[in-house]
């Protein structure tokens, strides 16, 4: 990765609290166009919490994160959720398809949310859906196919609208370490492959190694890795 790739998303002194509790303490980051930036840290660290914020999933407490020019926090309602549908792409443990739409509807639904003809959003999710391998499933329901079918579906649902970034929660936590190793790569070779930068949880190091940069979260507290 280029370091001259600007910079698409800019967290500033983050906060998040939950009543009390300080779960993210003035964290600041910033995630360079397709960048994959990976944050380890044990269990409760304020990981997810972190992702949460930066995705604009929940208000910050203090601090600002910033995307393509507008701070999320000054967006209104409808402005974040087009931004979050639009902009972001989503990887979660365990997928988290629908259950009634089949693997090709699943992938081609962020194109469908955005307003595209079904025939094409259909098409194009057999696209990616072949360069992930998933040719010979795409008309079976998420029940029909395995857990590591299943992530690569969220993957390609995650990417195929061709987002800035994609907010990944350990993605590949529910697979066996060789499934996860295969999913993994491919999904980092996609987002690279499109410009797509990777914001990745986990408490796996071995995923966080296939990072561009990493950081280490612990209690609520982010710094490089290395320098703690
Ligand atoms: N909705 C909530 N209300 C209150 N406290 C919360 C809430 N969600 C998380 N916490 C607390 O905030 C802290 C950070 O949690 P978070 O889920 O961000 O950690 P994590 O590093 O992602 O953990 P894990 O690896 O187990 O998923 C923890 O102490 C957790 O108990």
């Amino acid at each position: 990765m280029s370091a001259q790739a600007p910079e698409v998303l800019v967290a500033s002194k983050v906060e998040l609290r939950y009543g009390a509790a300080v779960a993210v303490k003035e964290v600041s980051l910033s995630v360079r166009r397709g960048e994959v930036v990976a944050v380890t840290g044990q269990s409760g660290s304020g990981k997810s919490s972190l992702l949460y914020c930066l995705a604009g999933v929940l208000p910050v407490s203090a601090g600002e994160v910033w995307f393509e020019g507008n701070v999320l926090g000054e967006l209104d309602d409808e402005e974040l959720s087009a931004l979050r549908r639009e902009r972001f792409g989503f990887v979660f443990q365990y997928g988290e398809l629908l259950p009634e739409l089949t693997v090709e509807e699943n992938t081609a639904l962020p194109l469908r949310l955005a307003g595209q003809r079904k025939g094409e959003a259909l098409e194009l999710a057999g696209q990616v859906l072949g360069r992930l391998g998933l040719d010979s499933v795409r008309d079976r329901r998420p029940s029909q196919v395995s857990g590591g079918q299943s992530q690569r579906v969220a993957v390609a649902r995650a990417l195929i609208h061709k987002p800035a970034v994609v907010f990944a929660d350990e993605p590949t936590g529910s697979l066996d370490s060789a499934n996860a190793n295969t999913v993994l790569e491919e999904f980092l070779l996609l987002a690279k492959a499109q410009g797509t930068a990777v914001v990745l949880v986990t408490h796996d190091a071995a995923v966080a190694a296939r990072a561009d940069t990493r950081y280490v979260m612990a209690d609520g507290t982010l710094t490089p890795e290395g320098d703690q």
